[in-house]
């Protein structure tokens, strides 16, 4: 099995390009997702959360602006959340590897891909990426988006450049869509013609 790594920094286009590869017949693990998972309603995770950051979770999950606000841009602890999430994504990946071992290719989408070592485990490892004014202006226009939780999100991630520079592939994602369908195809071809 060929384990592709797609990762890239806030607003790169990373879940746009994951459901590319899905749509060309390759599944997709989605690690945002597995958070979301383990932080909503009955999440596994809600407790020990809770535990450390008292008053952020409710019965119907969590309160994620309250909980960003104290992560973003405090890294201890950022470090402290992630201490209590990414075993149990770890747990979840490994899951979704076990339950497709038969395909010949997997998508990994993991927005810590490099930050955590996961590209390691990866045959083949994807970023996305497009100008930072793109990228600045995609994020500032989501709700509840300020320049400063931007600015410290950032922070807490690999720079573009350094992500660009470890990537086996780059997919540009700021020249519209049709560039970066073209893109995710001559990907999917080329892993086929090498038998995956
Ligand atoms: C703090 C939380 C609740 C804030 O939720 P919110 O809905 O406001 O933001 P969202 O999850 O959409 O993230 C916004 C941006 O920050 C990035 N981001 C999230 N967590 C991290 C992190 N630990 N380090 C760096 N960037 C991060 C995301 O990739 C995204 O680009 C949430 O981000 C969280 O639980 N993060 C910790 C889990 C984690 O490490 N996730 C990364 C992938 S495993
Ligand atoms: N060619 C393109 N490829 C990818 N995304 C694009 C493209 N053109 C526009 N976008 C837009 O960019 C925005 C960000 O995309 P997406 O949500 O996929 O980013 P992301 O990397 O998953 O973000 P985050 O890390 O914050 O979760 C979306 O609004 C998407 O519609």
């Amino acid at each position: 099995m060929i384990i592709i790594g797609l990762t890239g920094s806030i607003g790169m286009g990373k879940s746009t390009v994951a459901a590319m590869f899905e749509r060309s017949g390759i599944p997709v693990f989605d690690a945002d997702a597995a958070v979301r998972a383990l932080q909503g309603p009955g999440g596994r995770a809600l407790p020990a959360i809770e535990a450390i950051f008292a008053g952020t979770t409710h019965a119907g999950g969590l309160h994620r602006e309250k909980l960003g606000a104290q992560v973003f841009g405090n890294p201890a602890a950022l470090k402290q959340l992630e201490a209590i999430l990414h075993p149990l994504v770890g747990e979840a990946q490994s899951n979704f590897l076990a339950r497709h071992r038969l395909k010949r290719a997997v998508v990994l989408d993991v927005p810590l891909l490099f930050e955590k070592g996961g590209w390691r485990r990866c045959d083949l490892t994807i970023v996305v990426s497009a100008p930072l004014r793109v990228q600045r202006a995609r994020v500032l226009a989501r709700p509840g988006m300020t320049r400063a939780k931007f600015a410290a999100i950032l922070k807490s991630q690999m720079p573009d450049a350094e992500k660009r520079r470890r990537a086996d592939v780059v997919i540009e994602t700021g020249r519209g869509r049709r560039v970066t369908w073209m893109a995710v195809r001559r990907v999917v071809e080329r892993l086929r013609r090498e038998g995956a």
